[in-house]
């Protein structure tokens, strides 16, 4: 059995290709990073550890790599051959890597009749409905309709914590050892494929909501109040009293969105959360506020993390979500110079002031209620640091 994964990175040598790996797969792995594909081909294998107090080391064998730059070729036969694509490259990468994906469905059209399943692992809702959008725009009329009836593009929801890495061996990674894949069984093209430890449902979206406004959501918090108190790390910020007071009011204001949206109970739900705070606590994982917060503009977007869940909070409720109004503001002030959307987002700041970059990101009406609550939180914050 034949795997075809973009992107090489944590996600996808952490979680997805374990998991590949532990199926019986053989797994390609397709990336733009020239030293991470040189490695994969010459060691091809590498180790998952398990950061826990008892840190266990799986091996993932049967792997090898191939640079889409210099190779495209070379994918473009891997997809022929496939029985399963997925990525993990990014949900702003989906577009980039799709015509590269159409080429590879069209050659695979003139020998094989197998339909073939395209799952994107992103942070995202839709993430795999976004690339076949993308995929379908390289094809032709006379195409779609075999494309549509050949090739199926579950979407999927992916919950795993896997750090930046900084280990001697270029290809090990330290995961936590907690995971979630769930994925869209109806949007699946013939066979379903067999890899243990995923779960297919028939309705993703209260599973991709349920974690994208939590886990995500929660997340956010470390990160963004995180950076802006001066830590450096998701573990030093989750120790700090104001951080767990805001992120146990940002999700419950998310988790009373998601119960009133899907009925979930809310023991049940109460019990999800306090398991989330406790992997962000996790000692034996090291992640920097910087990675949880990277790309604060498609984080403050409308159907992510922090919008939507702020949104669907005040029109379930009528009330205003202070907590998650407080994480936005600090996104506001969220400062990296080496991260290309934190810098392009204060200079957006600079020209046109934190209310219309906020309207203008989250594209919320220019009357949204929620903006003058964002405003008065940043004010606060503001005046409290000085
Ligand atoms: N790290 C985590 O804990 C989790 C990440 N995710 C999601 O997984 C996705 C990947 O995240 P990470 O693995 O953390 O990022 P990463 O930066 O470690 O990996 C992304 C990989 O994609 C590669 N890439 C970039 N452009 C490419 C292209 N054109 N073709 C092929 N490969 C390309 C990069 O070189 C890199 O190796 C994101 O959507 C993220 O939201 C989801 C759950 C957990
Ligand atoms: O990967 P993104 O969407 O940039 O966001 C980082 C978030 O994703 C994760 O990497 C995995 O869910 C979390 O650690 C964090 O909340």
């Amino acid at each position: 059995m034949l795997a075809v994964h973009f992107g090489a990175g944590n996600i996808g040598r952490g979680f997805i290709g374990s998991l590949l790996y532990q199926a019986n797969y053989h797994t390609i792995f397709v990336d733009v990073n020239d030293e991470v594909i040189q490695k994969l081909n010459e060691k091809q294998q590498y180790n998952v550890r398990l950061a826990a107090e008892t840190s266990k080391t799986l091996t993932v064998k049967n792997v090898s790599g191939i640079n889409s730059i210099s190779n495209p070729n070379k994918v473009i036969q891997a997809i022929v051959e496939a029985d399963i694509v997925t990525t993990a490259v990014g949900p702003n990468i989906l577009p980039v890597i799709s015509e590269l994906v159409a080429e590879g469905l069209r050659e695979r059209l003139k020998s094989s009749k197998k339909p073939l399943n395209i799952i994107a692992c992103e942070n995202m809702i839709g993430g795999s409905s976004l690339l076949k959008e993308k995929v379908m725009e390289h094809v032709t009329k006379e195409e779609f309709i075999t494309f549509d009836t050949m090739f199926g593009f579950p979407n999927a929801a992916v919950d795993r914590i896997v750090p930046n890495q900084s280990h001697h061996d270029l290809l090990e990674v330290s995961v936590e050892p907690y995971y979630e894949w769930v994925v869209e069984e109806t949007a699946i093209k013939g066979e379903k494929p067999s890899i243990e430890g995923i779960t297919y449902v028939s309705d993703l979206t209260p599973y991709i909501e349920r974690k994208l406004f939590t886990v995500n959501t929660g997340h956010t918090v470390p990160a963004y109040v995180g950076r802006y108190l001066g830590y450096t790390t998701i573990n030093d910020a989750m120790n700090d009293k104001t951080v767990q007071e805001i992120i146990r009011g940002a999700l419950t204001e998310s988790g009373e969105a998601l119960i009133q949206a899907y009925q979930f109970d809310r023991e049940k739900h109460q019990a999800y959360v306090d398991k989330i705070i406790e992997r962000f606590m996790n000692p034996y994982i090291s992640d920097e506020v910087t990675r949880v917060g990277r790309g604060p503009i498609r984080k403050l977007g409308p159907q992510d993390r922090l919008i939507r869940p702020a949104t669907m909070y005040m029109d379930v409720t009528g009330k205003a979500p202070r907590y998650l109004a407080k994480t936005i503001a600090a996104v506001l002030e969220y400062h990296n110079e080496t991260d290309e959307e934190a810098v392009k987002l204060q200079q957006m700041i600079t020209n046109k002031g934190y209310e219309k970059t906020v309207q203008l990101v989250s594209e919320l009406d220019v009357d949204h209620r929620l903006i003058p609550v964002v405003m008065k939180q940043l004010e606060e914050m503001k005046a409290l640091t000085g």
